[in-house]
């Protein structure tokens, strides 16, 4: 996240951060959303290598054991079959991790709701290289504006959502984190952090760009996606 706030601890209890292992050790490299007990949303392009992952829920400072983490290994990931890493502006950037055991839900590990509106106001939560989770409220550009000239262009689909694009963004370690949506008063997940300009993460008219979930969410419910 550029700019932003470090979140009030576990105030985002759906939020995941995915690890891989390198010798004794697991790194962050994506967020990703607790959306069934056994199961993760986080963005194709952060799974499409093969690694051995982890997920923790329930966590704030990455880099401190707080106690109420809990730490799930991975059984299976479904990669949307339209990803391709080589046309990611053709988006699709979605997958599903099959957790090995269910999370055990708490007051501090909880599911994130998907929904179909587009709401008011969006949040970003996640990010690197603050060990602590960050949040920034980003205002929603629309499809028309995002995807016209001098902003992104032909790059940005109707199944991606823009937000950002002031002086707050997602950026590196955000990628298939929850763009948060206030929505009647309840948080909706509505987005799966996907790309953002490659000469900066908050590039004059180039807004954060996220896999707008409620476009996969038959493909989630499928056999195909294992669930
Ligand atoms: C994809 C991740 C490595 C990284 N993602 C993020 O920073 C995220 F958190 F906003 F999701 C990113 O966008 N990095 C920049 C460097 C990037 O790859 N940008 C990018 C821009 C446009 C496109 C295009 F046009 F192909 F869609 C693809 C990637």
């Amino acid at each position: 996240v550029v700019g932003g706030q470090v979140a009030k601890p576990n105030s985002w209890p759906w939020q995941i951060s995915l690890q891989y292992r390198s010798g004794f050790n697991y790194y962050h490299i994506c967020g990703g959303t607790l959306i069934r007990a056994g199961w993760v949303m986080t963005a194709a392009h952060c799974v499409d290598t093969a690694r051995t992952w982890r997920i923790v829920l329930g966590d704030h400072d990455i880099s401190n054991h707080e106690g109420s983490e809990q730490y799930m290994s991975v059984s299976n990931v479904y990669i949307h079959p339209d990803w391709d890493r080589n046309r990611p502006s053709a988006g699709n950037d979605i997958a599903l991790l099959r957790l090995s055991s269910e999370a055990t839900l708490n007051n501090k590990v909880k599911l994130g709701a998907l929904g179909w509106d587009a709401p008011r106001v969006r949040l970003i939560t996640g990010g690197q290289p603050s060990a602590k989770l960050k949040q920034a409220y980003l205002p929603v550009v629309n499809h028309n504006t995002c995807s016209s000239s001098g902003w992104w262009g032909s790059t940005v689909k109707t199944n991606m959502v823009c937000a950002g694009g002031g002086n707050e963004s997602g950026c590196q370690g955000d990628s298939g984190g929850p763009l948060n949506c206030s929505v009647g008063g309840r948080w909706v997940v509505h987005g799966v952090a996907s790309f953002v300009s490659s000469s900066g993460c908050n590039a004059y008219r180039r807004p954060t760009v996220f896999t707008r979930a409620s476009a996969f969410i038959s493909w989630m419910n499928s056999g195909n996606s294992g669930q």
